[in-house]
């Protein structure tokens, strides 16, 4: 990680934990928004205009928050307005590296090596992770936001004037519904997978796993009226935020992320749902199996061996 502008490099070994051995995930430092005409968004700074070409995203295919900021570029139709990058799964002793592995891409538009270049080229004085997502402004040479739940949400509108595409992902009648369901889902679900897997306490462990569980079997039992997406048949961003666990359920957090209850497969309608947001159009170039397995299990403090598992060959 990064501390006062200087890379350490003990990334494994330091994920932040509470007094039960809870992991804690750190809070993203960029959070401006891109809006139409430049204006501040909820959070952070104006005067990110949304424009063709001139923003970038960074992303690593094994990371379910980066999955979410690809899945609204891809639905909202803006591929050939925001350029895109894509890490090596695997992660090093400098944190995301750029190139050397199939599928990974160089980082022609900054020449950076390492994502926490970025970072610092943002801000020299950052202390903290090296995260992705990352979207950059071209224009500015810094980093917009690096926020998935923010991207997923500005990607929504921001764009509208330039191209209007694809279904909207927040409606204002569904709002309230959304926030409450999409907090449900992240506490228990999309962080408690991480929570169950970098638990350091067998307490913190069975507390994580039963949450987990919980949430998968209250969405299982949600779509038993028969109905496609969450909220009926609108896709909408909670949408997004459940598949991107999901599709990463059987491949990572049953095995190497120790909730292994069930697989997802076991669950017909959730196992269902997930394929059916996969077959939506562009959505299977956003997910990349074989650097979601290469880069969970090569979290050394995890899986020191670096071994991955030849299973599950399909979602
Ligand atoms: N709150 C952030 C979390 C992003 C995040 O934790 N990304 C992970 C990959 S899945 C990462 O880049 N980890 C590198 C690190 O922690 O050093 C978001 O949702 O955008």
């Amino acid at each position: 990680m990064l501390v006062n502008g200087v890379w350490k490099d003990n990334w494994q070994p330091v994920q932040a934990k509470d007094e039960a051995g809870r992991f804690i995930r750190q809070a993203s430092p960029f959070r401006n928004w891109i809006t139409p005409d430049g204006a501040p968004g909820p959070t952070g700074v104006g005067g990110f205009k949304a424009e063709k070409g001139r923003y970038h995203l960074y992303v690593a295919y094994i990371c379910p928050w980066a999955s979410r900021a690809l899945m609204a570029r891809q639905l909202k139709g803006l591929t050939d307005l925001i350029g895109v990058t894509v890490v090596n799964p695997r992660l090093t002793d400098q944190g995301w590296q750029f190139g050397g592995y199939p599928g990974a891409e160089e980082d022609t538009l900054n020449g950076a090596r390492y994502m926490h270049e970025l970072y610092t080229r943002a801000d020299p004085q950052i202390s903290g992770r090296a995260t992705v997502p990352v979207l950059w402004d071209k224009h500015t040479g810094t980093i917009v936001n690096n926020e998935s739940a923010d991207i997923l949400r500005m990607l929504n509108n921001a764009f509208a004037e330039i191209v209007d595409e694809g279904p909207d992902l927040y409606p204002e009648e569904l709002a309230g519904d959304i926030d409450r369901l999409n907090e449900y889902l992240y506490t228990n679900l999309n962080n408690g997978v991480y929570q169950a897997g970098f638990a350091s306490s067998q307490q913190a462990y069975n507390e994580a796993y039963d949450r987990v569980f919980a949430a998968l079997d209250e969405m299982e039992s949600r779509l038993a009226d028969g109905r496609v997406y969450l909220f009926g048949d609108q896709l909408t961003e909670t949408d997004i935020r459940l598949f991107v666990t999901l599709v990463r359920f059987d491949a990572a957090y049953h095995g190497l992320f120790r909730c292994n209850r069930n697989t997802l497969r076991a669950m017909p309608r959730l196992h269902a749902y997930m394929h059916r947001i996969l077959a939506l159009d562009g959505i299977a170039n956003t997910v990349n199996l074989d650097h979601i397995k290469a880069g969970y299990y090569s979290i050394k403090a995890l899986n020191p061996t670096g071994i991955v598992p030849a299973g599950p060959g399909e979602l």
